[in-house]
């Protein structure tokens, strides 16, 4: 089977768009997915995402997120920013955008270079012994530190993501935190199904921006963060650790499309 893919980047976050109107390519097949993800023996990327016919009512589309290993998996914050520039590229939507990922409804806008994701509500940050859990669509365990670029992110994620806290979630994504100033962080992030460090996480960001508010460390509902692969913000309105009207803003890019010949 030949099927014709779009490579989108967003902070580096990088993934493989598959208008899937059709339904062309089956959701159940793992081991392609792993292996078009696969950056030696395929196109490469974080993950893979399928753009569908929309399912509810006044959506524009569906997102279907599958990480790198090939596994369907929770909401995908840079993909989901990805996805709007996608449906915006294939003519489905102009400026605003109203979709269905896996944790319910989105909405987004389009401002020149950068696209606005609303994420989301988020009811709970957990504060545990010296770091944070919450759940921006996707699991997030936040540790604040104050050397960042000395951690070995991979060994000391994938420690916390494989250990029992996480056991009976599936595990987590990582995210180490250093203060830049008043209302910025650095982030770094070791992504589960990716399973190493990606450059850039945008349901982390999110989750990251929501700690630091819930810890005191800022006290402005805008966020600014710099990941290894670019800048985002978040903002929020906050109610004690109850958030709504969360936004994710950054750049989501096109890089390249291709044809690639699938073995089912
Ligand atoms: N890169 C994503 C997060 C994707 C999901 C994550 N790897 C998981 O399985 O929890 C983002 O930008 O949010």
């Amino acid at each position: 089977m030949e099927l014709s893919f779009y490579k989108y980047q967003g902070t580096g976050n990088d993934f493989i768009m598959v208008d899937n109107r059709t339904n062309k390519l089956s959701k159940n097949n793992t081991n392609l997915i792993n292996r078009l993800c696969d950056r030696k023996f395929g196109i490469g990327a974080d993950g893979l995402i399928l753009l569908e016919e929309p399912e509810a009512e006044g959506d524009d589309f569906k997102m279907v997120y599958f990480n790198a290993d090939g596994n369907e998996s929770s909401m995908c914050g840079n993909g989901g920013r990805c996805i709007v520039a996608f449906a915006e590229f294939l003519g489905i939507i102009k400026k605003e955008a109203a979709f269905t990922a896996i944790d319910g409804f989105h909405e987004a806008v389009i401002d020149n270079d950068l696209i606005s994701l609303k994420m989301s509500d988020v009811d709970r940050v957990e504060e545990k012994t010296d770091s944070f859990f919450l759940n921006t669509g996707s699991p997030h365990h936040v540790i604040f530190t104050d050397k960042i670029d000395e951690i070995d992110i991979k060994k000391v994620g994938a420690a916390i993501r494989y250990s029992e806290e996480y056991n009976s979630i599936g595990g987590t994504n990582v995210n180490f935190v250093e203060q830049l100033d008043k209302v910025s962080f650095k982030v770094r992030t070791y992504e589960r199904g990716v399973e190493d460090e990606t450059l850039s996480c945008g349901t982390g960001v999110t989750a990251v921006a929501l700690a630091a508010f819930a810890a005191g460390k800022v006290n402005t509902t805008t966020v600014h963060l710099k990941t290894p692969g670019g800048r985002l913000a978040v903002s929020f309105d906050s109610r004690e650790v109850s958030f709504r009207n969360i936004w994710l803003t950054g750049p989501a890019v096109q890089v390249f499309k291709g044809v690639i010949e699938c073995k089912l």
